[in-house]
């Protein structure tokens, strides 16, 4: 063993330190969560955008610890308080690649929450608007022109689950454009920070500068728009979700 080998017993011992102390410190952040509740009141335990932004901030000033390394700590984290906040499931639809889908979940969502699975989108959405505090993950709106992934037309304008909206997108970290899932819940719309608009629009309205189209459904189309925009509703077009950027991007 030369001299710069360090001794395993003595480094072992710095680990043993280093997570007593980030024990102590996980403990005491869990303790804030039964207050953070109480401050909250009422309903939706759920605040995606607040995570977001967040876990965005703890990835800038992480340095050299990976952003996806910061997201997965603090999924399990968030998701611990989640779970001692109040009854938050999700409700997950299982359609294609299902390990994948899987893993996307845990990554974002951590281990502590109630997840009930589904074999189609709709079944998963369906029980999302039957539960105040649900969040559905489902497929992203499908690019066009592979128009199947339909279920966010049910979001849009005269669509019969106007309540609810897409919050989030998985994976929360890396460079694509466009999620692979997104998660839908009946929570209001704040923005994050660093967020795109998503704007569905029945037949054809007029669109904002610089919509990029997403999706296509028979007469629904999905654009997305840079930012956070608070546009009025009307019969052709409804502001259905607000995405945060992915951190790292
Ligand atoms: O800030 C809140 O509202 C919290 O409930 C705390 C917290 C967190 O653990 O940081 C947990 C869940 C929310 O979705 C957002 C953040």
């Amino acid at each position: 063993m030369s001299e710069d080998t360090p001794d395993i017993e003595t480094v072992r011992r710095e680990i043993d330190r280093v997570d007593t102390a980030l024990l102590k410190l996980i403990a005491e952040r869990l303790e804030l969560s039964g207050q953070v509740r109480k401050a909250k009141g009422g309903m939706r335990v759920w605040r995606p955008s607040r995570e977001d932004s967040h876990v965005r901030q703890l990835a800038r000033a992480a340095e050299a610890t990976p952003a996806s390394l910061v997201s997965t700590i603090w999924a399990e984290l968030m998701s611990a308080s989640l779970a001692a906040q109040g009854p938050m499931r999700l409700h997950v639809a299982l359609e294609g690649d299902v390990l994948s889908n899987w893993s996307l979940v845990r990554d974002r969502f951590g281990a502590a929450l109630d997840v009930l699975t589904y074999p189609t989108t709709s079944a998963a959405l369906a029980a999302c608007y039957a539960e105040g505090e649900g969040v559905a993950v489902l497929p992203s709106p499908a690019p066009p022109p592979g128009g199947m992934v339909s279920w966010w037309t049910a979001l849009g304008p005269g669509g019969a689950m106007e309540g609810l909206h897409i919050l989030a997108g998985l994976p929360r970290t890396g460079r694509r454009d466009w999620p692979r899932a997104v998660a839908v819940a009946d929570v209001v719309l704040t923005p994050s920070g660093a967020d795109q608009t998503l704007l569905c629009v029945k037949d054809q309205d007029l669109l904002p500068e610089g919509a990029i189209l997403r999706a296509v459904s028979g007469d629904f189309r999905l654009y997305s728009l840079d930012g956070f925009h608070d546009l009025p509703a009307s019969p052709t077009r409804r502001v259905i979700g607000c995405l945060p950027r992915p951190i790292g991007q």
